[in-house]
């Protein structure tokens, strides 16, 4: 696959009315407790017991799409292990522009063999720290380029979901389908992300708090998850 232009596929709107069903389900059954949790505002990080039950997953259970579109914050752990990547996907760089001014904002790039390997990356890094200036929080397109390799086995429904978060405030969450990689792949995409409009309280907290804006990215293949990756942003 060498494919441009991924878009979104859920919108907020249709998250925002499955959400509103569910939430009409529960109350029918009796058994609405945390509106805020549903809103994207819980008062701990991780999963809580009872937060599992609210999900309708127990440790052991698949982690699913489904199950991290209603995640109620940032996870406190990894939700796989890097020996789940039996694709022995490789990421080789990664770049981020604006797609308004066209200015390319960052540029991330790994010397990487030019032989596409075969073999999974057990130390491969799964966390980030982005430092971005106050400005990146009033652009309102960007286009994000993801190079990638696959190993010797097909990949089925790639897709990546990203959940945002400003402390336990979901800020946003983009789900993005890359599809099916031919074996021995070199990839290429870009997601376009519509960043939130925020309200000047909350930019201003994010200025002024580095890394308390963070993101969970969890990529399936099929359905399952195979990695975990998780960043902190600052904007000062
Ligand atoms: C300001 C809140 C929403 C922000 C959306 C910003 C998009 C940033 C793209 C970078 C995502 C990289 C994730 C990662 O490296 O795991």
């Amino acid at each position: 696959m060498d494919s441009e232009g991924v878009k979104e596929l859920q919108s907020e709107e249709d998250m925002e009315q499955e959400d509103e069903e569910e939430m009409a389900e529960m109350q029918d059954r009796g058994d609405l407790r945390d509106v805020e949790v549903w809103n994207g505002f819980i008062s701990g990080a991780g999963l809580a017991a009872e937060e599992e039950a609210l999900l309708d997953w127990t440790p052991g259970d698949p982690v699913t799409p489904q199950y991290v579109l209603r995640l109620p914050g940032y996870t406190d752990d990894y939700l796989c292990s890097p020996e789940d990547n039996i694709y022995n996907i490789s990421f080789s760089r990664f770049k981020i522009r604006d797609l308004e001014g066209g200015l390319v904002i960052l540029d991330l790039k790994r010397q990487c063999p030019t032989e596409i390997k075969d073999v999974i990356e057990l130390d491969a890094g799964r966390f980030i720290q982005y430092h971005f200036s106050p400005a990146f929080l009033s652009l309102r397109e960007i286009g994000a380029t993801l190079e990638f390799t696959v190993g010797g086995k097909a990949v089925n429904k790639f897709r990546l979901i990203e959940r945002h978060y400003f402390r336990d405030l979901l800020l946003k969450t983009f789900d993005f389908e890359i599809g099916f990689c031919i074996p021995h792949s070199r990839n290429t995409c870009e997601h376009i992300y519509c960043l939130p409009d925020l309200d000047s309280h909350t930019i201003e907290e994010m200025i002024n708090h580095p890394f308390e804006t963070r993101s969970d990215s969890f990529y399936f293949a099929n359905n399952t998850l195979i990695m975990h990756h998780k960043a902190e942003y600052s904007f000062s």
